[in-house]
C-alpha cells in the first residue's frame, strides 16, 4: 500500500530527514510533504521508550489528524561506552530543544569523560549504531507497516563533514576512512539506517 498518488506525507520537522526522503522517493515520481507544509499539526510528544514506539505515536498521531496516509520515522545513536544512550533520547540529549551541536558536544564531553586516565590516545572514542524505525500508517484501516535499519560505525572526537544532520560530523564509517557527513546524500543513503529501513519498507510493500 504505497500510498497513492504523487505524494507522500511524511510525519517529520526535521529538515535533514525531509532532503533525505525527498531524494529516495524523487526516482519513484513522489514529492515529499512534512509537517513544515502542515503547520496547524501539533508536536507529538515522543514519550515511547523504543524507536518503534514513537515512530507509531508519530504517525498515528499525524495521519489520524489529516485523515491521509503518512510516513514517520523515529530514529537515533546508540553508544556502546554509554550503555545504548542517548538512543531514542538522541534529539534531546542536551535538553529539551537542543541544536545538533550541543548534542555533539554533549556526547564528546561524556565520552572523553569516561575515557580520562585510559593510556589510548585513540579518537575513535566508542562503537555506536545509528538506528531509524519508519512506520506507514494509513488511518483509513488502522493498518500500518514497520521496518526498521542501523548501521556500525564508531564515534570519533575529530569530527568532519558538512553533509547530513544529527550526530554525522562524529559517525565515523572505517571502511570508508570518513565520516557520515562527509559522505555524499547517495553515499549516505547507501549505507544509512534510514536507507535500510526504506529499502526493508519498499520490500514490504512490493510483494
Ligand atoms: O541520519 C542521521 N544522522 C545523524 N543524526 C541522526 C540521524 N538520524 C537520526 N539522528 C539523530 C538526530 C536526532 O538527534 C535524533 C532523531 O530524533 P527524532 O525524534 O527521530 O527526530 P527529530 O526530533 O529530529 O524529528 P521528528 O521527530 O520531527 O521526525 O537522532
Ligand atoms: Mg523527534
Amino acid at each position: 500500500m504505497i500510498p497513492a498518488g504523487d505524494t507522500i506525507i511524511v510525519a517529520t520537522k526535521n529538515k535533514g530527514k525531509v532532503k533525505e526522503f525527498e531524494h529516495a522517493f524523487a526516482p519513484l515520481g513522489k514529492q515529499v510533504k512534512s509537517m513544515f507544509d502542515y503547520p496547524g499539526i501539533p508536536d507529538v510528544v515522543e514519550d515511547g521508550s523504543t524507536f518503534a514506539e514513537n515512530a507509531l505515536k508519530k504517525a498515528k498521531t499525524v495521519g489520524n489528524a489529516l485523515g491521509l496516509p503518512v510516513l514517520a520515522d523515529d530514529s537515533g545513536l546508540c553508544v556502546d561506552e554509554l550503555e545504548g544512550r542517548p538512543g531514542v533520547y538522541s534529539a534531546r540529549f542536551a535538553g529539551e530543544h537542543a541544536t545538533d551541536e550541543q548534542n555533539n558536544e554533549k556526547l564528546l564531553q561524556m565520552l572523553e569523560d569516561k575515557k580520562m586516565g585510559a593510556d589510548v590516545q585513540d579518537s575513535l572514542l566508542s562503537p555506536a549504531s545509528f538506528v531509524c524505525t519508519l512506520i506507514l500508517y494509513d488511518p483509513a484501516t488502522g493498518g500500518f507497516i514497520e521496518a526498521s535499519g542501523s548501521v556500525q560505525g564508531w564515534i570519533t572526537a575529530d569530527r568532519a563533514g558538512s553533509g547530513g544532520f544529527g550526530y554525522d560530523p562524529l559517525f565515523y564509517l572505517p571502511e570508508y576512512g570518513k565520516t557520515m557527513a562527509e559522505l555524499t546524500m547517495e553515499e549516505k543513503q547507501a549505507i544509512s539506517h534510514r536507507g535500510a529501513a526504506l529499502r526493508s519498507l519498499m520490500a514490504k510493500l512490493t510483494p
